[in-house]
């Protein structure tokens, strides 16, 4: 069972900017050594002299157009990383990178369940002793640890804060970075296949488009101050990021009503993606449908 560690702040040092979102203020680091937990709704403190040293990469497999993110603390001793929507594709190219930058990846984090692609999740944990895959709860795949809206996922001194994003799949959540001195500023927002760059994840899987563009979008990514960046998982026409204030000005979707919205949703006439009946079981896996060695494991982080 995966050992959660709990960091409780004070009532009075919590701040309101959002529902799910805690400042990371005031008090002194634990210790140098490394915060690989997830927690929930809690928050661990900071010192005021820590010069935040995120170190990002944005990586691209051209078959599904698919951004794979790499981001490590290289201000902490451990160099602790992390890979968002790895793809099966291009593991070797991501392992060698984290080798080359001589980072200690930690987590593989899936934003939902890819229908267009096998993730590269397993894999990593095959080839990287120690890594753990993380997917939201909501997804109901097998996973090392599943997360939930509030949960913080830290690396290093740094973390990512869990919003559920669901509209493209039901499972969908958006990784933004953490809120506070000490993180990177502007934030960043993973938005996986919910927010695409002038465009957004289509509807017609699993659940109804009034999730994508009501309450979990508009107010789960909308919401974020306006020069957060936009990272996505996708994009089929060349751009490679846009921010909240970008999206909420020329989204050419989400600028409009929600009859609009609902109309050009049901219009999109997209085909199938071509993998969808080999990617989406080996997804709910972690991408290895053989692999019965890891045992699913729910964080305990409320
Ligand atoms: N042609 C690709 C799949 C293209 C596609 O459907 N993309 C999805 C995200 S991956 S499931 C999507 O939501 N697109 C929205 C859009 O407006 O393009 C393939 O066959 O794999």
């Amino acid at each position: 069972m995966l050992r959660v560690s709990l960091h409780r702040l004070s009532p009075s040092a919590r701040c309101s900017c959002s529902p799910r979102s805690l400042s990371s203020r005031s008090q002194t680091f634990p210790s140098a050594k490394l915060r690989s937990s997830v927690s929930a709704m809690r928050d661990f403190s900071t010192s005021s002299d820590l010069t935040t040293k995120l170190l990002f990469r944005q990586l691209f497999e051209k078959d599904s157009s698919t951004y794979t993110y790499l981001l490590a603390d290289v201000g902490h001793p451990d160099r602790p990383a992390l890979l968002i929507d790895p793809v099966d594709k291009t593991v070797d190219r991501d392992i060698s990178l984290v080798k080359d930058l001589g980072l200690r990846l930690i987590y593989a984090i899936n934003t939902h369940v890819h229908a267009d692609h096998v993730t590269g999740t397993g894999l990593l944990k095959t080839k990287v002793p120690g890594v753990k895959s993380v997917i939201s709860k909501a997804s109901n795949s097998k996973a090392d640890m599943h997360v939930e809206a509030g949960d913080k996922i830290y690396f290093g001194y740094l973390f990512l804060e869990v919003r559920a994003t669901p509209g493209h799949t039901q499972g969908c959540v958006t990784y933004v970075t953490g809120d506070g001195t000490d993180q990177p500023n502007p934030r960043m927002a993973f938005t996986g296949d919910t927010l695409l760059i002038r465009g957004c994840g289509r509807t017609d899987f699993q659940v109804s488009f009034w999730s994508t563009f009501d309450w979990f979008l508009l107010n789960q990514i909308f919401t974020l101050p306006k020069d957060t960046y936009i990272y996505p998982a996708h994009d089929y026409k060349g751009f490679t990021v846009s921010t909240v204030g970008e999206e909420i000005q020329c989204n050419p979707r989400l600028t409009k009503d929600k009859e609009t919205f609902k109309s050009i949703m049901e219009n999109l006439n997209l085909p199938y993606p071509k993998m969808i009946d080999v990617a989406v079981p080996a997804n709910l896996v972690c991408g290895l449908q053989d692999d019965s060695s890891a045992e699913p494991v729910v964080a305990t982080s409320k």
